[in-house]
């Protein structure tokens, strides 16, 4: 299979993006991460743009050994020496020219005509050619550059030495076929072409940095450009990983393939995402958190049944641990059984009928349905007390300058509902007062304690309450996105347990 090399510019591309300023501990890190992730290639700056930066193109020259290291520098003599300097120490140094080729920046840009963009960039590849063995030159802008000329730009590279000729299309303007087709012609027309790696720099304004890429692998290059997660100037490179997993899943379609160690996919991007402070979007292809998530109960029922219905790679592949079945309000009973049993619970099919229809309830009130949340659904499920009372519905009014007051409706255990209203010195004292003459029970509130069940704006509220009548004590518990509610819940969860026992009382003290 024809391998495609990787030349990763996190350090510096990466670095353009708006925001984002890595000191040298921070790009020596990164650089030591993308070497386990076997990038061929990494450029780690522009050292004429700063001492700090000259600084730490070094640090990762003189620490990097498996990657060959490169430099970025303009067709000037001054940046080339900026380069010499930075790149002391390094094992496999590389030095990366560029100059700009097409009409729009040559005329406003550089203020230069064809013949001296030509002859500005062999002077330069002169020079550098004295210091360097590895040279790439890139076309600035050569997706808006006449095919002409850049086809002339290549053959003076080829001559002056370069090992790698880059094609960027540096404003994402192109579309795939055209993009692809620049490369076939290059390698059809170019004298001398089969010497040197042809390579492809993508960004993607128009989103399509990923697929013009691939359509360069298509059309004959050799070398990928991009950036982990696809950070980079404006709408950024293209995102490395992409690229690497769009080769190994249609290695069939591409037939080549990178050297990446792609276990260290995930955690690369992490360590990217930490240290630019670019935040990595959940719906991000490979890298983002909901790429191998699933919510919606078919695609949960799929993925139970066999995961290549719903996946076309596997999480393992980017060193992730699992596929997540994140259950929602589109989830299914398939799902919520798997997730029972990893909680460990099994249920017959009219208690996990009864459970589920709670989860969906809760679901539809809440974004994030936690294993704390189906847990206190199945601690409420699995109690076994009679209901002789039933909480059917609670109004509350409050303000902070008017007595609160409340009315709760109750559903007996015969069928007949109670309706009663109360005033309190505060919402809970209210609702509890309107149960108390709901119920007929005259009982003393001996504890209550309330705590969220999970985190977040969201998380439900859970309340304990303890009731005393006479000598018996019963506890009672409420969960519900609404304090009030869980408040209400846990009284008269604490009513039915206390019925309960009175009942269980008396039947044993008939027998006796
Ligand atoms: C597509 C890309 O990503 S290219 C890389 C972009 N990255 C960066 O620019 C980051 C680092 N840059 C910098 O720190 C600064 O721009 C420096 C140090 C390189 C230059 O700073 P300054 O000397 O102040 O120049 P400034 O950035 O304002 O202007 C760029 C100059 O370089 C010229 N230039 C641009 N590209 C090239 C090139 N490839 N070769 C030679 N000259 C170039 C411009 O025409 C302009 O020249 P002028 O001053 O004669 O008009
Ligand atoms: C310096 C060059 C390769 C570049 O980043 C671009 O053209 O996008
Ligand atoms: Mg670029």
């Amino acid at each position: 299979m024809r391998k495609i090399y990787i030349f990763d510019t996190t350090l510096r591309d990466g670095e353009q993006s708006p925001g984002v300023n890595l000191n040298t501990r921070e790009k020596l890190e990164i650089a030591y991460q993308l070497e386990k992730l076997g990038i061929d290639r990494i450029e780690a700056g522009f050292p004429a743009a700063s001492q700090g930066d000259l600084a730490a193109v070094n640090a990762v020259a003189r620490s990097i050994k498996k990657s060959t290291i490169i430099g970025l520098s303009r067709s000037r003599m001054q940046d080339i020496d900026a380069v010499r300097e930075a790149l002391q120490g390094a094992e496999d140094p590389c030095i990366h020219l560029f100059l700009a080729t097409s009409p729009i920046h040559r005329k406003y840009k550089l203020r230069m005509e064809k013949e001296q963009v030509l002859e500005t960039a062999r002077d330069a590849l002169r020079y550098a050619r004295k210091y360097f063995s590895k040279i790439e030159f890139s076309c600035e802008d050569a997706g808006r550059t006449e095919l002409d000329f850049l086809c002339r730009m290549t053959a003076m590279a080829i001559e002056e030495g370069a090992s790698v000729v880059n094609i960027p299309d540096t404003v994402g303007y192109l579309y795939p076929y055209e993009y692809g087709n620049i490369f076939k012609t290059l390698k059809e027309q170019v004298p001398g072409i089969e010497k040197i790696q042809l390579s492809a720099h993508c960004h993607d304004d128009l989103g399509m940095a990923t697929a013009n890429s691939l359509a360069a692998i298509l059309g004959g290059a050799d070398q990928i450009e991009g950036t982990i997660n696809g950070i980079g100037e404006r709408a950024g490179n293209t995102a490395l990983e992409e690229v690497a997993l769009a080769l190994e899943t249609r290695s069939d379609f591409f037939g080549a393939k990178t050297s990446l160690e792609l276990t260290e996919i995930s955690r690369t991007s992490r360590l990217v995402s930490r240290l630019t402070g670019m935040v990595v979007p959940g719906n991000k292809a490979i890298v983002g958190a909901n790429a191998f998530a699933h919510e919606s109960g078919i695609h949960q029922d799929g993925m139970l049944k066999e995961k290549t219905t719903y996946e076309i790679m596997s999480p393992e592949t980017i060193g992730l641990k699992e596929s997540k079945l994140v259950l929602g309000k589109h989830s299914g009973r398939h799902a919520f059984r798997e997730k029972l049993t990893d909680l460990g619970y099994t249920l017959g099919e009219e208690q996990l009928n009864e459970a589920f229809a709670k989860f969906k309830a809760l679901a539809d009130k809440k974004k994030d349905v936690t294993n704390e949340d189906i847990l206190s659904i199945l601690e409420e499920k699995l109690d076994d007390t009679p209901e002789s009372l039933h909480l059917e519905t609670i109004y509350v009014a409050y303000g902070n300058e008017s007595t609160p007051h409340a009315k709760v409706t109750l559903l007996t255990a015969e069928g007949n509902t109670v309706e009663k209203e109360a005033d309190g010195n505060g919402s809970v004292d209210a609702i509890y007062n309107a149960i108390d003459l709901a119920s007929g029970e005259e009982v003393t509130l001996s504890d209550y304690l309330i705590k969220s069940v999970g985190r977040g704006k969201d998380a439900q509220g859970e309340v304990h309450v303890v009731l005393a009548q006479d000598e018996i004590s019963v506890q009672g518990r409420g969960v519900s996105t609404d304090i009030l509610e869980a408040s209400a819940r846990a009284y008269v969860d604490a009513l039915n347990r206390l019925i309960e026992k009175k009942e269980s009382d008396r039947g044993l003290k008939a027998q006796s």
